[in-house]
């Protein structure tokens, strides 16, 4: 009986990469004074053991960290471990174990490069194992049970934190004190609830099979930086950032992507030298920025990032610079993906 029902549960892989869902502190009261990526990959699995209900899950430690730490070869290794299990016949379904502060960018790298139609899943926690009301179990069963239902497939990578199920695209940590930190600016696709997922909308963008991006055939990511943008801002970071090698800058703007008139020269000089100017905005929740509204576009052959915020530029742009450093090919996909 017990190898039936094993038969009839989806196979899903948990790859764990560290965070806060791997977090210990002192004590239970202890939310947020803790260390991040303590805990290995058997001991979180073996801490929710209803899992067993909803999959046959096996987990993978591919790193243990903090997700502020994460490089660029971080992203590749993963981005390859995880190609390699979907295209295995036995594997159904990926969970990805991921620290907070940078999911957003992980996700969406993963959206861009994984050409499969099996749900993969990004979570991580606001809280350590250890503290009272801890949001990892559950966060980490919702993901599970994501993973493992036919429903997910061909959506997109997704993340389930707070009971949410959210594009990869879209999401953004936008409070990093409260365990509803994470927000779209368009909305959740849908909601899992005691191991059931319930669906409302579907990403716009393409991703995974849609995509023109292959992680099996990116070598290396490009060096692309961000520059904040804010009032009496200099053109230091801006110029310093293109001299030690950077092929894009993102403009983090004010506003819609507003340029204060200190830096434009700068910019236009480094266009002019070959690096790609990308526009985006810092506003908290959600920025859109427009082609000629606000600066030039078409005149300084710049490319806006329209609602994308600009940690999530940087990786479309770093993905966009391994086929293309043509502006008009970049903007085309900044509109696209
Ligand atoms: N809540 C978290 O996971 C934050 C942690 N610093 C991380 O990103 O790894």
């Amino acid at each position: 009986k017990e190898a039936e029902t094993q038969q009839k549960l989806a196979n899903v892989v948990i790859l764990a990469t560290g965070g806060t869902i791997a977090g210990a502190g002192a004590s239970a009261a202890n939310s947020a004074t803790y260390q991040a990526a303590k805990v290995g990959i058997e001991q979180l699995i073996a801490g929710v053991p209803e899992l067993s209900q909803l999959a046959n899950v096996r987990g993978e430690q591919v790193m243990q960290i903090a997700s502020e730490s994460i490089t660029n070869e971080n992203l590749l290794q993963l981005g390859r471990r995880v190609a390699e299990l979907a295209d295995s016949k036995d594997v159904d379904g990926i969970v990805i174990t991921h620290g907070t502060d940078t999911l957003e960018e992980t996700a969406y790298f993963l959206n861009l490069v994984e050409k499969t139609e099996k749900p993969i899943i990004v979570v991580g926690s606001m809280r350590p194992g250890t503290a009272m009301s801890a949001d990892g179990m559950l966060n980490l069963y919702n993901a599970v049970a994501v993973a493992s239902s036919k429903d997910a497939r061909g959506k997109g990578v997704l993340v389930t934190m707070n009971d949410e199920i959210q594009s990869g695209r879209d999401v953004s940590k936008m409070i990093n004190i409260k365990t509803e930190a994470f927000k779209s600016a368009w909305g959740p696709l849908g909601m899992v609830v005691e191991g059931k997922s319930y669906w409302y909308r579907l990403p716009a963008k393409r991703h995974t099979m849609d995509s023109e991006f292959d992680i099996k055939t990116i070598k290396s990511l490009p060096d692309v930086e961000i520059a904040y943008s804010y009032g009496n801002v200099s053109d230091t970071a801006y110029k310093a950032l293109a001299q030690s090698g950077a092929k894009a800058i993102i403009h983090a703007g004010t506003g819609n992507g507003s340029v204060s008139s200190r830096v434009v020269p700068a910019l236009q000089a480094l266009r002019k030298d070959g690096v790609q100017i990308i526009r985006s905005s810092h506003v908290n929740a959600g920025g859109f920025v427009l082609r000629n509204a606000e600066q030039p576009d078409d005149k300084y052959d710049w490319v806006v990032a329209n609602d994308l915020n600009p940690q999530k530029a940087r990786v479309l742009a770093m993905v966009a610079l391994t086929k293309t450093n043509d502006s008009k090919e970049l903007q085309r996909m900044f509109w696209e993906y």
